[in-house]
C-alpha cells in the first residue's frame, strides 16, 4: 500500500488518540485502509518541560513549533492538534483546514475521596496547570490550596490516585478520547465553569497550496465546530490570549445562529468580566471580536496587562 498522507502529531497518548481518530475518518472518506496514512510523531518543547508553568517557559507555540516546521518542510502533509493548544496565529504557510466534530466541552472533576468541588474538605490540595481552572476554582473555593500539576493526563490522574492531590480538573473530552471517563467523579457545569477557547475540538492544519487535500479534509470536518472555533479564536486573539491570563470562551451553534460567552478573570478569582453575544454564524469572527472588545472596555487594564 502506498502512503497517501503523512500525519504529524505530538507523541502524548492524547495526541496519538486524536491522530488515530483523524486517520480513521480519512480512511472512511478515501474508502481505503488505515495503512494508507502514516502517523509521524514529532517531539515538541511543551512535552519536555514539566517542572514549570508553561507561561513561564516561553508561552505560545510550545506544543506546535516543531510540528509547524515539519509541515512547512514537507515532512508531513497535515498535523493534528488539540485546538485549545493551537496559537491563534499560525505561521505564514499554514492554515487550519478544519475541525473534527467537537467532543463534550466541559471540565471534569476527578476527586479522590470527595466526588465534587463543593465537597472537598477545607484547604484541600488541588492540582491544575491551567490558569483558567485555577482562577475559577479560587472563585468558587477560595480556601483550597491550588498547586501546579503538569504532565500528561495519566500522570495527573496518578497523583490523585496516590493521594498526593485531593483532586484535579481535566477536560472531559481528553478523558473520553483516552477511554478514561470512568475516572471522572463529577462534571462541572458550563455556567459555573466555562471551558477554554477550543476545548474539546481537534484541529487539522495543512498548507494553503494543497487545494485538493483541503477539499478532502473539509469532508471529514464539521462546519458547526468550525464556526464555534472561529468565534472563540477571534475572541482569544483580540484579548491577546497569552497563557498568563485566565480566559474562558465558548460558542454554540444552532442552525445558522451562534451564541458566544466569554469570561476573563483576575488570577486570584476575585473579579471577572464577561460578555454574551449572538448572531449569524457567517459573522462568527466578528462576534468573538466584539465580545473581546466589550471585556477590554469593562475590565481594569491591569487584568490583561502583564
Ligand atoms: N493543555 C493540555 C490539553 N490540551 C487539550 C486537552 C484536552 C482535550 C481537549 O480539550 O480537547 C488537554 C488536557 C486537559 O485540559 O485536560
Amino acid at each position: 500500500m502506498t502512503v497517501r498522507l503523512t500525519i504529524g502529531t505530538r507523541g502524548s497518548p492524547l495526541a496519538l488518540a486524536q491522530a488515530y481518530e483523524t486517520r480513521r475518518r480519512l480512511a472512511v472518506h478515501f474508502k481505503t485502509s488505515e495503512d494508507a496514512f502514516e502517523i509521524r510523531i514529532i517531539k515538541v518543547m511543551g512535552d519536555e518541560i514539566l517542572d514549570r508553568a508553561l507561561s513561564e517557559a516561553g508561552g505560545k507555540g510550545l506544543f506546535t513549533r516543531e510540528l509547524d516546521q515539519a509541515q512547512m518542510d514537507g515532512q508531513v502533509d497535515i498535523c493534528v492538534h488539540s485546538a485549545k493548544d493551537l496559537p491563534t496565529l499560525l505561521p505564514d504557510g499554514l492554515i487550519v483546514a478544519g475541525y473534527l466534530p467537537r467532543e463534550d466541552v466541559r471540565d471534569a472533576f476527578i476527586g479522590g475521596a470527595a466526588p465534587t468541588l463543593a465537597e472537598l474538605p477545607q484547604g484541600a490540595r488541588v492540582g491544575s496547570a491551567s490558569l483558567r481552572r485555577q482562577a475559577m476554582i479560587r472563585r468558587l473555593r477560595p480556601d483550597l490550596q491550588i498547586e501546579l500539576l503538569r504532565g500528561n493526563v495519566q500522570t495527573r490522574l496518578k497523583k490523585v490516585e496516590s493521594g498526593e492531590f485531593a483532586a484535579t480538573l481535566l477536560a472531559l473530552a481528553g478523558l473520553r478520547r483516552l477511554g478514561l471517563a470512568d475516572k471522572v467523579t463529577s462534571i462541572l457545569s458550563l455556567d459555573e465553569f466555562p471551558p477554554a477557547c477550543g476545548q474539546g475540538a481537534i484541529a487539522i492544519t495543512a498548507r494553503p497550496q494543497d487545494k485538493a487535500l483541503l477539499a478532502d479534509l473539509a469532508q471529514i470536518c464539521d462546519a458547526a465546530t468550525g464556526y464555534a472555533l472561529t468565534a472563540e479564536r477571534a475572541f482569544l486573539h483580540v484579548l491577546d490570549g497569552s497563557c498568563r491570563t485566565p480566559i474562558a470562551g465558548h460558542a454554540t451553534v444552532s442552525g445558522d445562529q451562534l451564541k458566544f460567552y466569554g469570561l476573563v478573570l483576575r488570577k486570584d478569582g476575585s473579579e471577572g468580566y464577561d460578555a454574551r453575544i449572538e448572531g449569524p454564524v457567517a459573522e462568527a469572527a466578528a462576534l468573538g471580536e466584539k465580545a473581546a472588545r466589550k471585556i477590554l472596555a469593562d475590565a481594569p487594564s491591569d487584568i490583561l496587562a502583564f
